[in-house]
């Protein structure tokens, strides 16, 4: 069995859902369906326009969580748009601040902390008071650790689509080594690791043998494609087959 929890990203189930009025598929389904197979945790990201996520699901979603004691139940977004309304309505277990525009494609970086960790702050406090606990979005920069820690951040999500890109290509072991080097300089300080971004049963394992302080992975876009063909149950036990083999 993996250190590493899986969180499902269920995003992409909602996307599809928000194409008719007929409420299918079903989120709660969807997050119930991952849950039974085994996963650690749900994630959604409720993002200000309501592309797929929509803020009505936040609440059913920690409903159900209730069902599930010792699974997490994670929202990311950014503090400084819609996402405190979240944490303070249904207090999760995990909240992931992500620098996002409103009408961002998808994330495509960490926080600059330097601009924007005294305003983070009193807001990742906030967040902590509630019972909830903050991880913040970041590139994988060792350099950068410090500062997450100094703005009492409990986590990082390590931002990995520069891993997914550079796996298996000449840029493979200068990409691994900046990820162990970031996770690793996190650990040392005492600073929990995620990660996240276009995981997949292809480079999970990979990325987890670099990096095996990683506490969670958060994996929507790929597991939802896969879950498309194999069911979400034969899915999510792929997953943690990959996990186990790191
Ligand atoms: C924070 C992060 O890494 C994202 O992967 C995110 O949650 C995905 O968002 P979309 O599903 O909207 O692309
Ligand atoms: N935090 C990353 C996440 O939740 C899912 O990212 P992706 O697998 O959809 O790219």
């Amino acid at each position: 069995m993996s250190k590493t929890a899986l969180s499902v990203n269920i995003n992409k189930v909602a996307l599809v859902r928000n194409t008719r009025h007929l409420g299918i598929p079903s989120v709660t389904r969807a997050a119930t369906l991952c849950l039974e197979a085994g996963a650690h945790g749900i994630t959604v990201h409720p993002r200000p326009d309501e592309r797929h996520i929509r803020a009505a699901d936040v609440p059913e979603l920690a409903a159900l969580m209730k069902n599930w004691p010792g699974r997490e139940f994670n929202i990311e977004g950014n503090p400084f748009q819609n996402l405190m309304g979240f944490i303070r309505d249904v207090r999760p277990t995990q909240c992931t601040f992500v620098p996002d525009s409103e009408d961002q494609f998808t994330s495509d970086h960490g926080w600059d902390l330097d601009k924007d960790g005294e305003r983070l702050r009193p807001l990742i406090r906030e967040a902590q008071s509630l019972g909830v606990r903050v991880s913040l979005f970041m590139d994988p920069q060792a350099d950068a650790m410090a500062a997450a820690k100094a703005v009492g951040a409990d986590r990082v999500e390590l931002y990995t689509e520069s891993f997914a890109s550079a796996f298996g290509t000449a840029r493979n072991d200068e990409v691994f080594a900046q990820f162990a080097q970031a996770a690793q300089a996190a650990a040392a300080i005492d600073l929990g690791v995620n990660a996240g971004h276009d995981l997949s049963r292809d480079n999970l394992t990979a990325f987890l043998r670099a990096c095996p302080a990683v506490r969670e992975v958060s994996i929507g876009h790929a597991l939802i494609a896969d879950a498309l063909e194999l069911g979400y149950a034969a899915t999510v036990r792929d997953y943690l087959r990959c996990m186990a083999e790191a």
